[in-house]
């Protein structure tokens, strides 16, 4: 069997070797010429996998790492009879990590406490839904709009999206559609940000057009949102600068690039391209997670400030701001070159492991601190042997 595969997908011949030959290219060289001996393909959010990709290719299955599918042309592959899988969930955790890490960080910036703050989550699935209980194990408010799930379920704590408008902050976990009832493109529109409360704070990890970037600078401008931080950009990865300049926090769409997402992912679609083709699987994520670098984190006999001692654990583990240093450096590359820079700092994203693979020691075990540790996923440990939590 031939598995063409994006090289981005790390460890993706190592694993797939064990089925197939694999021959790795750049996600953005997938072209119809090139996949055309491929039995399989294994792609990442960049690749476009439709008719004019497929058409004279004797692809069986294809797959992408990614939670999202937007790029995947499903009626195409419904109609050529490819089978199909996606990795949802897989990174959910690093998306929601990447949410805690804003806004702990605007916390800091802006001098705002999230205890006792609402938040509303728009799009309540496999990240919406992590980032809800964990701002609530932060003590924040947590109001969850989701229509396809509040049809489905009929659960009242799903409310309409004009009952998250007064929230103090706001954070988009949609996917993107973009026909039906539940369209999602431009979702944030001039309408959606004129209704916000004055001074809201605002993050998008979803997809970059589910926001309007016009309509996103002119509240930035009015100063309709105190603080926004931006994973996701339309047109990536040839973003808009000026709204990276307006923004608090940007980053290039790496909320969901902990190295134990793109594991799971990677096993996800391996377990499932073994499942199509009646293949034994032999691999599991345990087979190429490393012991992670920030393994205890000691707090101080004196914890001081809450919040503090959150966002500076937080920080330790993921440096939100290293990553928006990092890309503000793209206006300093001629225009044409800003795409490639884009895409290299998502290539060459260092490691970052996920909350659960570090134990924080606290001074006494117990109490909101401790709570609210366990709450956004780290594991925890009093000083003292008899004090385990
Ligand atoms: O949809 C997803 O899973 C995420 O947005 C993911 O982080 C996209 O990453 P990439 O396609 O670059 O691997």
């Amino acid at each position: 069997m031939k598995i063409f595969a994006d090289g981005n997908i790390p460890f993706v011949r190592e694993c797939f070797s064990s089925v197939g030959d694999v021959e790795i290219m750049g996600g953005r060289e997938m072209t119809p010429e090139a996949v055309a001996n491929a039995d399989a393909l294994l792609v990442r959010s960049i690749t476009r996998v439709d008719e004019r990709l497929l058409s004279g290719s004797a692809v069986k299955f294809v797959a992408t790492a990614t939670i999202g599918f937007d790029h995947i042309d499903l009626d195409c592959l419904d109609a050529r009879h490819i089978g199909f899988a996606s990795a949802p969930g897989s990174n959910a955790t690093s998306a929601a990590e990447y949410v805690i890490a804003a806004l702990l960080e605007i916390g800091q910036r802006h001098g705002i406490r999230l205890d006792g703050r609402s938040i509303g989550v728009i799009g309540v699935g496999n990240v919406g839904g992590r980032v809800a209980a964990r701002c609530e194990a932060l003590g924040m408010h947590v109001r969850r709009n989701d229509p396809p799930l509040q049809r489905r379920t009929g659960d009242p704590k799903y409310v309409p999206i004009e009952a998250v408008f007064d929230c103090d902050f706001i954070t988009m976990h949609t996917p993107l559609t973009r026909e039906g009832a539940d369209n999602t493109y431009h979702l944030a529109d001039e309408r959606f940000f004129s209704s916000l409360k004055q001074g809201a704070v605002f993050v998008n990890a979803s997809r970059g057009a589910v926001v309007d970037s016009q309509a996103l600078k002119a509240a930035i401008a009015v100063k309709r949102l105190k603080a926004v931080a931006l994973d996701v950009w339309e047109n990536e990865p040839n973003i808009d600068v000026d709204l990276l300049d307006a923004v608090d926090l940007g980053s290039p769409h790496i909320a969901g690039y902990s190295l134990d997402g793109k594991i799971a992912g990677l096993i996800m679609i391996y377990q499932a391209l073994c499942e199509h083709f009646g293949l034994p699987a032999k691999f599991d994520v345990g087979d190429f997670l490393p012991a992670p670098d920030v393994a205890t984190i000691e707090l101080p006999d004196e914890v001081g400030d809450e919040q503090d001692a959150i966002a500076s654990a937080v920080e330790k583990v993921y440096s939100i701001v290293r990553d928006d240093r990092d890309l503000r450096r793209i206006v300093g590359e001629p225009p044409e070159a800003r795409g490639r820079f884009f895409d290299a700092l998502r290539k060459n994203y260092p490691v970052r492991r996920e909350f659960h693979n570090t134990t924080v020691v606290v001074p006494e075990p117990g109490g909101a601190l401790v709570r609210k540790l366990l709450g956004i996923g780290f594991k925890v440990k009093g000083r003292r042997r008899e004090d385990d939590v």
